[in-house]
């Protein structure tokens, strides 16, 4: 059985856990039984010595029977030896199970992460989501291996001993009652403190991790600008926060033995009251040596009560780490239905019309509409630019375009397909990015080409570096494509990242490019290398190219300007040279060395 996320409402903890048992009971129910049997024969191994003492006590010692005294002893040495023997065994089993729940609660997490929508990162900063998949599943770690398991043991141990205290005096085993409701009342009050201080916690810990993260990512203009000093300040915020959190748990988590070790000790000194004055009184309905075995029993039961209550802080950390987990998994996936398979060979449209955006509008929010109305037709093997203003809207349409959104009105086809629920397999077969920024990940040459897909054989490899040209850089690199890149390997500059990008979209041979602003930045000659890049690539395809220059443009067919979110004048360039408009003064600015963007 595998697990899923859901979608339905919200889940608590508990049920949670429930799930992650049951999922892993086929696979480890022997480990289970084990377990069960180890806490049992734990629970006896508990009893005998009180047993055993209550013997000495009342009828070896009053008989004098040595011989019986050194076996009695003999037994005491071989429980404990027993106990500590199956302790070990409980410690490792509920580690081994622990742990498999673990693996499997991250696999439930790394699956939820691939399905969730593109706007659940736009709104979540990288710090959070990495904290739920490290600080708290680490939490939930303690809850498996010494909170809830061994919370199960401890359960056992206190059922076997107030049984047998039950059987010694029923009336003592009130007053140990009234202990128990005592110190289970103290563990709800400090159950709900430390819970709402563990929340805090996790809390404080996901900003940390988002301050870490945004200081990692900017270190650069931070290094520039001197700002250091200004950064350690702004660290200190979520620091303190997360000290103060950690001090108020700390504050409950230190009272609470306090308050136990008190009952046990007001427990203890009544029973051996009570118990004194019932043997007065009657002189033989309680004997020494039961009177012991209680007192002992008592100690013995407290021991698990507050070994279990002592968890609290670690149960209660899970707990406020299975929360966050839990919201996050509550987090809704992206429903795309269902989804599109292309044609293998991939055919031409009957239209021969490779794009289609029909009236599209869209807003990242509901409140701001980004796109108004878009209306284009790309035909198969144009080339076509999209230009405008910073902000204007462009890499939105691309991103709609590309499938990452699905538009709010109106609809988009590429060759016939909606791009948002193409098939994940086919995607690189219809459609090939290079956004603005390279993304290069840790990695060898080969891998950050091909993303990991086994399917892309070497020869394609090849085929597609050599295209870009980068073959030749490649092959004199001293481990040719098995070069490693990255914060281990070496380091590519810019221009030659944008060539790497251009070849892993490429590499798949798809009949759509999408460039985005793939010459930003970039000085001429580092331009022309890519403008030439591209028109080798370039061939019988499709290619969208979003530039906020006239000068970004590769040899467009045709050329949409976008302004605010609206398409406001298209043609090819020759046209639109020959009009009034938007293209002559975007041309006439940049003659004149300004930019668009200012
Ligand atoms: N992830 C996002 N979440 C919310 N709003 C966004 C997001 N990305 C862009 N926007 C907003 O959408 C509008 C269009 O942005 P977009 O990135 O599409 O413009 P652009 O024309 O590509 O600009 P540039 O040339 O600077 O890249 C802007 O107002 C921007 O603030």
């Amino acid at each position: 059985m595998t697990l899923t996320p859901t979608n339905r409402g919200k889940q608590y903890p508990f049920s949670l856990i429930l799930k992650m048992l049951a999922n892993t009971w086929r696979r480890l129910r022997i480990f289970y039984i084990a377990l069960a049997v180890t806490a049992l024969i734990l629970t006896l191994l508990e009893l005998l010595p009180p047993i055993l003492l209550r013997s000495i006590l009342d009828i070896y010692l009053k008989e004098g029977q040595m011989s019986q005294i050194w076996q009695a002893a003999a037994y005491y040495l071989a429980a404990a030896v027993g106990s500590s023997f199956f302790a070990f065994g409980q410690t490792y089993l509920t580690t081994y199970i622990g742990q498999n729940i673990l693996m499997d609660l991250r696999l439930l997490m790394a699956n939820h992460i691939s399905k969730l929508p593109m706007n659940y990162y736009n709104r979540t900063p990288v710090g959070e989501i990495m904290s739920y998949m490290s600080s708290d599943v680490d939490s939930v770690n303690a809850l498996f291996s010494s909170g809830l398991i061994s919370g199960f043991t401890d359960l056992m141990k206190v059922f076997g001993i107030a049984t047998a205290m039950y059987l010694i005096s029923p009336r003592l085993f009130l007053v140990a009652l009234l202990a128990i409701a005592a110190i289970f009342m103290a563990a709800n009050y400090f159950r709900r403190n430390i819970l709402k201080a563990q929340m805090e916690i996790r809390k404080a810990v996901g900003k940390i991790n988002t301050y870490l993260q945004e200081l990692f990512n900017g270190v650069r203009v931070i290094k520039c600008y001197v700002k250091e000093d200004a950064y350690e300040d702004k660290f200190q915020v979520p620091l303190r926060e997360h000290l103060k959190s950690i001090n108020h748990a700390a504050v409950f988590d230190s009272y609470f033995p306090c308050v136990t070790q008190t009952i046990r000790a007001i427990t203890i000194a009544t029973i051996i009251l009570l118990g004194a004055r019932t043997g007065n009184m009657d002189n033989t309905i309680l004997t020494i040596g039961s009177l012991a075995a209680f007192a002992d029993l008592v100690s013995r039961l407290l021991g698990p009560i507050e070994a279990l209550s002592q968890e609290f802080q670690t149960i209660q950390q899970a707990m406020a780490g299975l929360k966050r987990i839990n919201g996050f998994l509550d987090e809704e996936v992206e429903e795309k239905g269902e989804l599109h398979h292309i044609d293998h060979p991939l055919t031409q449209t009957k239209s021969g019309i490779a794009i289609r955006i029909k009236e599209v509008s869209f807003g990242y929010s509901k409140e701001k509409t980004v796109l108004k109305g878009v209306c284009l037709d790309i035909e198969e093997g144009k080339k076509v630019a999209i230009v405008g203003r910073t902000g204007a809207g462009k890499t939105s349409l691309m991103n709609l375009i590309a499938g990452l959104y699905r538009p709010l009105e109106g609809e988009i086809c590429l060759s016939g397909i909606d791009p948002y629920r193409l098939c994940p397999e086919d995607r690189r077969r219809l459609i090939g990015i290079v956004p603005q920024n390279t993304q290069i990940f840790e990695g060898t040459i080969r891998e950050n080409i091909t993303l990991r897909d086994e399917r892309i054989t070497q020869e394609e490899i090849e085929k597609a570096a050599k295209l870009v040209g980068l073959h030749e850089l490649i092959v004199s690199l001293a481990d040719g494509y098995d070069t490693m890149l990255g914060i281990q390997g070496i380091k590519l500059s810019f221009g030659q990242g944008q060539l790497l990008s251009l070849a892993r979209a490429v590499v798949t041979d798809p009949p759509i490019l999408l460039l985005d602003e793939p010459t930003s930045g970039m000085d001429a000659l580092t331009e022309s290398v890519i403008f030439d890049a591209f028109r080798a690539v370039g061939n019988q395809r499709t290619i969208i190219t979003i530039s906020h220059r006239l000068s970004g443009i590769i040899d467009a067919n045709v050329v949409y300007i976008i302004a605010s979110g609206k398409i406001v004048q298209s043609g090819s360039p020759e046209k639109l040279a020959g009009e009034k408009g938007w293209y002559n003064v975007f041309r006439q600015l940049e003659d004149l060395g300004w930019r668009l963007d200012i």
